[in-house]
C-alpha cells in the first residue's frame, strides 16, 4: 500500500505527472488544487501568495483524505505543492505536524507513510511553461514567491527528486519503476 505526493512549485508538472502516473499504475488520483477554499483561490487569482494560515487547514484536509485512503488500503497519488517541510509534516501527521521544525534542531515525527516525489528544475523553464498554460487560476507572477517558499526535501524525509526538464513520459516511467521496485 502506497501514498505518493507529487510536489513542487506551481507549474512544475504535478498535475500532469500525477494524473498520468495514476492512470499507468491504476491508482487513485487527487489534485490538491481542487481542495483550496474559495478564499485561497481568490487570493492567488489576485496575485497574492498564500501564507501558512491559508495553507494549514487545506493541508489538514488533504491529510484526512490521504489517511482515509490509507485506512481502506487504496494506493493513492496526490498532486500538492507541499513547499515547506512543515507542510509535508502536516500531510503526514495532520494538525500534530504543525509543530514540525524546518531545521534539524527538533525531533522528527515518527510516521513516514508518504513518499514525496519532488519535481525539480529551473525557474526560467517553468515560467516559460506557465506562460503557455491556459485556463488556470494561478498567475505566473506568483512563481517567484513559490521558489522563495520552497524548502526542497532532504534526509531524513522520505522522498525522491526527479528533473522536470525531462519529457512527461520519461518522468512517469522513472517514478513508476521506483515505485514498482519499492512497493511491488
Ligand atoms: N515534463 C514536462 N515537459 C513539458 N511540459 C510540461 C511538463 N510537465 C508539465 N508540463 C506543462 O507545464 C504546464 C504546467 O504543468 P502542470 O501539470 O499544470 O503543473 P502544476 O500542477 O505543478 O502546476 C502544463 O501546461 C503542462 O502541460
Ligand atoms: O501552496 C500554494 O501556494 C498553492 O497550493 C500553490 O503552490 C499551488 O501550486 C496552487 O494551487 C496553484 O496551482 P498549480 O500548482 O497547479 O499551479
Amino acid at each position: 500500500m502506497a501514498l505518493l505526493v507529487v510536489m513542487g512549485v506551481s507549474g512544475s508538472g504535478k498535475s500532469t505527472v500525477g494524473s498520468h502516473l495514476a492512470d499507468k499504475l491504476g491508482w487513485k488520483f487527487y489534485d490538491g488544487d481542487d481542495y483550496h477554499p474559495e478564499e485561497n483561490r481568490k487570493k492567488m487569482e489576485k496575485g497574492i501568495p498564500l501564507n501558512d494560515q491559508d495553507r494549514i487547514p487545506w493541508l489538514c484536509h488533504l491529510h484526512d483524505i490521504l489517511m482515509r485512503e490509507h485506512a481502506s488500503g487504496q494506493n493513492t497519488i496526490l498532486a500538492c505543492s507541499a513547499l515547506k517541510k512543515r507542510y509535508r509534516c502536516i500531510l503526514e501527521n495532520g494538525e500534530a505536524g504543525t509543530n514540525c521544525q524546518n531545521s534539524s534542531g527538533r525531533e522528527e515525527p515518527a510516521s513516514q507513510k508518504i513518499l514525496f516525489i519532488h519535481l525539480d528544475g529551473p525557474m526560467e523553464l517553468i515560467a516559460h511553461r506557465l506562460e503557455k498554460r491556459r485556463g488556470h487560476f494561478m498567475p505566473p507572477e506568483l512563481l517567484k514567491s513559490q521558489f522563495d517558499a520552497l524548502e526542497a526535501p532532504s534526509a531524513p524525509e522520505n522522498f525522491i527528486t526527479v528533473s522536470l526538464e525531462k519529457p512527461v513520459s520519461e518522468i512517469v516511467s522513472i517514478i513508476e519503476e521506483y515505485v514498482r521496485n519499492r512497493y511491488g
